[in-house]
């Protein structure tokens, strides 16, 4: 719980437009964690204000401020997966809102969905794997591993009892259909952060990509998790200063998880293995495979988006 004082202050605090908060918080180049993680819970809720969602689905105040606390609250505190790669994902959120065409591809629900997912989207994130929570029978794998992306369905249902907190449902004021359409979004989308499920669909996003049909339901799903995605991801879209520390945090995540699969006796996997792993060469072949492609397939869109907005004004 976060206590009533707290939501109070963070709540009544004047609403500050993000460029008082930092001048270069607009700019694709600037670092989040720029901002104080004690200044990271008003600097969302502005955000959420500069982009019109409180008014649009008429979020209380309170509400959205303990929300936003509750969440801060549920994530742990690993090298990675904390509240502050929570925070830089959001922050790229806000920019692709922002500065793309992306508005002319989805409506606002969805971007309400989208910018809520991208908060929520590792709450409760212990540090280790899906494989990891398998191997080590853990509760999660106990719950969720049937189904598979046992990290994420957690996530999600994490998110899930936040807004069900009394003073936390932010969608409260959301029409019946509009909430249940919400609700469903942020489930496809914090599930489409599973990497093993991004990489299956590798196809269905280039077709999206070539012929995208913004009344195509299967497309505007696809195009949500590729944003998700590239905001997942964005710390590598950074200054190479910034994306070498992150990749440092990300491996000290992985080899602690070695370090414990050599304790119940398994073999870790290469890039989780202090002894094997060389961490230029994962890297370049992550930014190769992985990374690089999420963002071009956006830029792509981007093109193909604006060719149609030019044809069809
Ligand atoms: C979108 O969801 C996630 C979840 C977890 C992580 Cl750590 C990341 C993530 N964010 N930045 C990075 C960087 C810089 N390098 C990474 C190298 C490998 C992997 C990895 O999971 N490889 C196995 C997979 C291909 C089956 C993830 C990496 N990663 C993204
Ligand atoms: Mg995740
Ligand atoms: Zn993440």
């Amino acid at each position: 719980q976060v206590s009533q004082e707290e939501v109070s202050r963070l709540s009544k605090a004047p609403i500050q437009p993000p460029l008082l908060i930092h001048p270069d918080i607009c700019k694709f180049s600037f670092i989040p964690r720029g901002i104080p993680p004690n200044l990271m819970p008003q600097t969302i809720i502005s955000m959420f204000q500069d982009l019109g969602l409180i008014s649009q689905y008429r979020i209380r105040m309170d509400t959205l401020a303990k929300f936003v606390l509750m969440t801060r609250k549920g994530y742990r505190d690993p090298p990675y997966h904390n509240w502050s790669h929570a925070f830089a994902v959001v922050h790229f959120c806000y920019l692709l809102l922002k500065n793309t065409h992306a508005t002319s591809m989805i409506d606002s629900l969805e971007a309400l969905a989208l910018f809520v997912s991208c908060l929520c989207h590792d709450i409760d994130h212990r540090g280790t794997t899906n494989s990891y929570q398998v191997a080590s029978g853990s509760v999660l794998a106990a719950l969720y591993s049937s189904e598979g992306s046992v990290l994420e369905r957690h996530h999600f249902a994490q998110t899930v009892c936040i807004l069900n907190t009394e003073g936390c449902n932010i969608l409260e004021n959301l029409g019946q259909p509009e909430y249940r359409r919400a609700l469903d979004l942020v489930q496809d989308i914090i599930l489409a952060t599973d990497l093993a499920q991004h990489l299956k669909k590798e196809s269905q996003l280039k077709d999206m990509v070539k012929n995208y049909d913004a009344t195509n339901s299967q497309h505007k799903l696809l195009l949500l998790c590729l944003l998700m995605t590239s905001c997942d991801l964005s710390d590598q879209a950074k200054s190479f200063e910034n994306s070498k520390t992150i990749a440092e945090r990300i491996y000290t995540e992985f080899f602690s998880q070695g370090d414990l699969e050599r304790q119940i006796g398994r073999d870790p996997m290469e890039m989780m293995d202090r002894k094997k792993a060389i961490i230029p060469d994962l890297q370049i072949s992550f930014l190769t495979s992985i990374a690089l492609p999420v963002y071009r397939l956006f830029v792509c869109l981007c093109a193909c988006v604006s060719v149609y907005l030019c044809v069809s004004v």
